[in-house]
């Protein structure tokens, strides 16, 4: 049976997701998205397929019984990449101490779910700053590892219209060891209140049943199931809340891993865990999703409250 080590593929997915970040940017520039619809209200782009191209062609390279679940249908050519297993070595000692058995995971256990665009919707209307590359890494049905990688934003994240500026950031984290590099973002005047983030473009009665029962000081409207969570995951809210169907599991496993690892919460609205398996039938969210930092249960409750 072979073992894998997770930072040796959290350091390849990171890579991964850069470099697909590269792609993503590019195609934007060229202008030619060849936008096509995979069903209605369901965009996917050039640059979705081809960034999902590249990193499970990446990662087939090293690791070629590994199980992946990547958003497109499409077929995978060879490529020449290799990733770069070794960027994350220098954290080996420390979870050495806190998760040891994950520096030598059976590959039967472990699914890979890849969202290679995530806010495909945003992409092909401009709004960029949501776009993101997602990478989540589960094992034995729980996320435990995951990175985010957002192509048109500077160093800290922050979203621009002008190209020059688009470094790119990563967010990455494996469960039980601190994040590097995230910052809380929550404005001054905020704090005390309770913030809800929901989708801008698909809101239904079920919403704003949520809405209406969490009552929040502030709502955020916007687009992209892992930008929502990133707001979360940076304090810029405390609850994201979509209660029905609408996004699949890689939309929240990366995202998910890294929430778990600053001790956040994401579940089903009636508080069930999200199982991660590649039984195509259950990749949809089909109850929806609340992700929040923080009383978890308060929001769990309050959306039970008859
Ligand atoms: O990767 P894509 O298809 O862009 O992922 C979708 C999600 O599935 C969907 O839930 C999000 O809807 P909202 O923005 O309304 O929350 C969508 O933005 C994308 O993230
Ligand atoms: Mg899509
Ligand atoms: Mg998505
Ligand atoms: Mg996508």
């Amino acid at each position: 049976m072979a073992k894998i080590n997770i930072l040796e593929l959290l350091s390849a997915c990171k890579n991964l997701a850069e470099e697909s970040g590269e792609i993503i940017t590019s195609v934007f520039k060229s202008g030619d998205l060849n936008v096509q619809m995979k069903g209605e209200d369901d965009p996917m782009t050039q640059a979705d397929l081809l960034s999902q191209q590249h990193i499970i062609g990446g990662l087939n390279n090293l690791w070629s019984d590994l199980i992946i679940v990547g958003e497109e249908s499409c077929e995978i050519p060879k490529t020449d990449k290799i990733p770069s297993i070794n960027s994350l070595k220098q954290y080996e000692n420390e979870l050495e101490k806190k998760q040891p058995e994950f520096l030598s995971l059976d590959t039967k256990d472990l699914i890979i779910f890849i969202d290679p665009l995530d806010a495909t919707r945003e992409f092909t209307n401009g709004r960029v700053g949501c776009v993101m590359t997602l990478i989540g890494i589960s094992y034995k049905g729980k996320p435990i590892a995951g990175v985010i990688y957002q192509p048109f934003v500077d160093a800290d994240g922050i979203a621009s219209k002008e190209s020059s500026k688009w470094v790119g950031r990563s967010v990455w984290a494996v469960v039980g060891l601190p994040v590097v590099g995230l910052k809380d973002k929550r404005a001054p005047e905020d704090v005390g209140k309770v913030i809800l983030v929901t989708t801008a473009s698909h809101n239904n009665q079920q919403v704003e049943d949520a809405i209406n029962k969490i009552k929040p000081d502030k709502l955020i409207r916007t687009g992209g199931a892992g930008y929502k969570t990133l707001m979360v995951i940076e304090n810029l809210a405390d609850v994201y809340v979509f209660p029905t169907v609408g996004t699949k599991l890689w939309d929240i496993c990366g995202p998910h891993a890294i929430l778990l690892a600053i001790n956040g919460s994401l579940t089903d609205p009636f508080g069930n865990e999200i199982v991660y398996t590649n039984d195509p039938k259950k990749i949809d969210n089909k109850y929806g999703v609340v992700i929040t930092i923080g009383d978890h249960q308060k929001y769990i409750n309050l959306l039970n409250q008859k």
